[in-house]
């Protein structure tokens, strides 16, 4: 168990070696703590399409190495940039750090040039993590517990994370003395990863089922909501993990305030509102079973949209590296992301 001093070195779970992406295998947490080698684009598709790396900027940081290793295999570009954009349809990073590469691409690159763009867009959202850490925590005044919703903390991001960002840096700097973690049905990003980090760096945390939450918010305990997110568009709606939608409406109805933390690359101010978010529908088979046990009566059917979409009406404030967006409307993102 590290101490809080050392909260800043999270884990990184997409670490690139050269000639292969080597991932935590988030499949397995908390049981187990297995790497995955990639070593070609494909089995970079097959990671982010079964969720061995998931979270908005980690599945974007993945596919930006997966073409890489297209680029050292010298496989069609082509069709390893259309391969990678269509592992998963909602989280904007994905397309945002492709765009990245293909403009890299069309501009000449060779290999070597490629690996270090990849390297930029790393590096880049570990810094903003950071950025967005002090900002969001400086908007919680001290003493406060919050509570948070799926993963998005270090295993889903470059390190350090961006909801999780701003919880480290709020109990660093003595703005939050307690976290309450959402279990997130089906697949348990709460549960088995959000509890997990935070456990690993001695913050203290509860974990409560996902129906709990309404009923934690009207007790008082919690004076944030604070969730990460996977597209943010023009207008603010976001699309985060499904379950942040009810949370939202809760946290207006219960007096709590709602903080999304994103960095820019998972604004996408070419997308009008959360009406036109791709939602991702996944296997029933995630519904109907845990951990591999099926739960549910053969026969029984499941829908599994694994993602909603908040209003901005219901957030109180986007925080991003470039600033914080307070009550946020389509000229409010306009002036700190230029259509
Ligand atoms: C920091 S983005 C994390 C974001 O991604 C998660 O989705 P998934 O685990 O399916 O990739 C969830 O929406 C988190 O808020």
């Amino acid at each position: 168990m590290t101490n809080l001093a050392s909260a800043h070195d999270t884990i990184r779970a997409v670490q690139w070696r050269g000639d292969h992406l080597r991932l935590l295998d988030q499949r397995l947490l908390p049981a187990e703590e297995k790497w995955l080698d990639c070593r070609d684009y494909v089995a970079v598709i097959h990671a982010i399409k079964d969720l061995a790396v998931r979270g908005a900027p980690a599945i974007g940081i993945a596919a930006a190495w997966g073409v890489v290793l297209a680029a050292q295999q010298a496989a069609s570009m082509e069709q390893a940039l259309a391969e990678l954009r269509a592992a998963r349809p909602t989280a904007v990073n994905l397309m945002w750090a492709l765009d990245r590469m293909k403009a890299r691409i069309a501009a000449g690159a060779d290999t070597a040039q490629l690996e270090r763009e990849a390297q930029v867009i790393q590096d880049e959202d570990l810094a903003a993590n950071h950025q967005m850490g002090e900002l969001g925590a400086a908007l919680i005044a001290p003493g406060s517990g919050v509570m948070t919703h799926c993963n998005a903390g270090a295993l889903a991001t470059s390190g350090y994370g961006t909801a999780l960002g701003v919880i480290r840096a709020g109990v660093a700097a003595g703005h939050i003395n307690q976290v309450f973690a959402g279990e997130t049905r089906p697949w348990q990003q709460g549960a088995r990863l959000t509890m997990w980090e935070l456990v690993r760096d001695g913050i203290p945390a509860q974990l409560i089922a996902d129906s709990a939450a309404s009923h934690l918010m009207k007790s008082g305990a919690v004076k944030w909501v604070i969730v990460g997110a996977d597209r943010i568009a023009a207008n603010g709606d976001t699309a985060n993990k499904i379950g942040t939608y009810q949370l939202a409406i809760a946290a207006r109805h219960h007096g709590v305030k709602f903080m999304v933390v994103a960095p820019s690359s998972t604004v996408d101010m070419a997308t009008a509102s959360g009406d036109d978010i791709d939602i991702e529908l996944r296997d029933a088979a995630e519904l109907l079973s845990v951990a591999g046990r099926r739960t549910v009566v053969e026969g029984a059917q499941a829908w599994n949209p694994v993602f909603d979409v908040t209003p901005a009406s219901l957030i109180d404030a986007i925080v991003t590296e470039r600033g914080v967006i307070e009550q946020p409307t389509l000229e409010r993102m306009r002036a700190v992301f230029a259509a």
